[in-house]
């Protein structure tokens, strides 16, 4: 699906590996995924693109050509030998994809020979911090529209062919469908469209443009009525060829806003409608719209009851990326640290698991405990920096977040579709409580480390300061 050779990396991968194959290239490095910070200044994030990367994995290889042109860059012959015989065979542990994922924690391991592990990294980090960063949009959009149908129209306005990822992590965090065809068929998602002002504007007459349509797609058909004006030549318009479908036996399935007050629009419409017989013809509105735009209308009671998002969905926007990074935790056996002038970027050394507490009632408590890999059931959380601050976790039930998903480079769990994955998103986050899920100042959820893993850090901070 995904068509991505193992040169899909950054040249310094390379050279660096190039330098492992001569200096230690049977050394064994564990690397960690996660990000910095919540996107939109959010109060969670929705991890996705697991499935993608496991896919990649276990495809990923270097084409004659890409030996060829490596040729070109003083990479001496054994290297490139290595090269034309490269697969990947690592062993990773992750949360699952769609699960609600929070910053500074492990979201996925990888564990595998260093040269190995260094060359994935660049297309790790290109798919996972663009789908998280896309679905939380996804999620965010749809918090606001509640039961509304969301259908994603961006890929005219995405990042090139980011448009394709992004429909599939759009689905992810809610969206019910996708005017992105490619994406529809591979992702097996739900395609839907209505059509364009320029389909109109190709006719003489407005109400020509609209009898064509219907009679020839009658299915699904959405009428666009704003190219000339919405009240006075648009709604009637699409009021008569309504009718004259009812007449036919078909029903006209919506009428699309896409300029002006959108609520006051939707509200005439509705109004203009429902007096004309038409309760069943739905309204649907776009034109830049976002999480806030949709709250907006949802508070002014527009009676809008499909929402087409483009550009905000698919660029995340205001966000241009997440900051999702991958970092060193352990090298043959031996814990590694990443230290910072900045607390919360020291990195936390050692193979990990995440614990997620669950409270009386089974919903997120608001805190993950990262310990060592080793241990099951950790007693009490220590707060990272304060170490005045800690929290017994005896009632707790709690929950393994990372678990096996690849080992010496096969995939060890199903694969999933996306319905599925959105699914489970949905459930995850039914179990988030709102505090956390609201656009201003959302609560911060709670980062605990365990005794061990917090005295492995400090021993090593200690150890390599100056
Ligand atoms: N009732 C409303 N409440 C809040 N926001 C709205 C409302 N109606 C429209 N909007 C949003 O306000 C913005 C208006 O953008 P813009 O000024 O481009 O409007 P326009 O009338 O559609 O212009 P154009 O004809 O050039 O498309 C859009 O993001 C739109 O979704
Ligand atoms: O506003 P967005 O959230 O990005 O949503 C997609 C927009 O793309 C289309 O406009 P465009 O002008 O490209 O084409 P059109 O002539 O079909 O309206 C559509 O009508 C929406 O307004
Ligand atoms: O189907 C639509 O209405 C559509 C698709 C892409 C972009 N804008 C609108």
């Amino acid at each position: 699906m995904l068509d991505i050779s193992a040169s899909y990396t950054d040249l310094y991968q390379l050279t660096m590996a190039q330098v492992y194959f001569k200096t230690k290239p049977k050394s064994i490095a564990v690397f960690d995924y996660y990000f910095r910070h919540n996107p939109y200044g959010g109060g969670y994030t929705v991890f996705a693109g697991l499935e993608n990367i496991l896919e990649i994995l276990e495809n990923l290889h270097f084409t004659t050509d890409d030996i060829t042109y490596l040729e070109k860059h003083n990479f001496e012959a054994e290297f490139l030998e290595y090269l034309r015989n490269f697969r990947f065979r690592g062993t990773i542990t992750s949360v699952a994809e769609g699960d609600v994922v929070f910053p500074n924690r492990p979201i996925l391991q990888v564990e595998g020979n260093i040269m190995e592990v260094q060359i994935i990294e660049t297309v790790l980090l290109n798919i996972l911090n663009f789908q998280t960063l896309i679905a939380t949009k996804a999620s965010r959009i749809r918090h606001s529209a509640g039961n509304k149908i969301l259908i994603d129209m961006g890929l005219r306005r995405a990042h090139a062919t980011g448009g394709y990822l992004a429909a599939r992590a759009a689905a992810i965090g809610g969206v019910n469908s996708t005017s992105n065809v490619i994406a529809a068929e591979d992702f097996k998602l739900n395609a839907s469209g209505t059509m364009a002002h320029s389909f109109i504007q190709s006719y003489k007459d407005e109400l020509q443009a609209f009898r064509d349509f219907a009679k020839i797609r009658p299915k699904n058909c959405v009428l666009l009525v704003d190219t000339y004006n919405t009240l006075k030549s648009g709604l009637p318009n699409a009021i008569t060829v309504a009718k004259e479908m009812e007449a036919r036996g078909d029903r006209l399935l919506g009428v699309r806003l896409d300029s002006g007050d959108l609520a006051y629009l939707a509200k005439q419409t509705r109004k203009i409608l429902d007096k004309s017989g038409l309760e069943y013809v739905k309204i649907v509105a776009s034109n830049q719209l976002d999480e806030y735009v949709i709250k907006s209308l949802n508070e002014q009671k527009a009676p809008i009851d499909i929402y087409g998002v483009g550009t905000n969905l698919v660029t995340g926007k205001p966000d241009a990326a997440l900051d999702g990074v991958y970092k060193l935790s352990e090298y043959n056996n031996d814990a590694r640290i990443k230290l910072s002038e900045n607390i919360i970027k020291v990195s936390l050394p050692s193979k990990k698991q995440v614990f997620r507490m669950l409270d009386d009632s089974g919903m997120f408590y608001g805190a993950d405990v990262v310990g060592l890999a080793s241990e099951e059931n950790i007693s009490q959380m220590l707060h990272p920096f304060d170490s005045n601050k800690s929290l017994n976790l005896q009632n707790f039930k709690q929950e393994a977040l990372l678990q096996k998903v690849m080992q010496n480079g096969k995939r060890t769990i199903e694969e999933k579709t996306v319905a599925e994955i959105a699914k489970y998103t949905e459930a995850r986050l039914a179990l988030l409580p709102d505090e956390y899920k609201r656009f201003q100042n959302p609560h911060i959820y709670k980062i605990g480390l365990s005794a061990n893993l917090k005295s492995e850090r400090d021993r090593l901070v200690k150890e390599h300061k100056f």
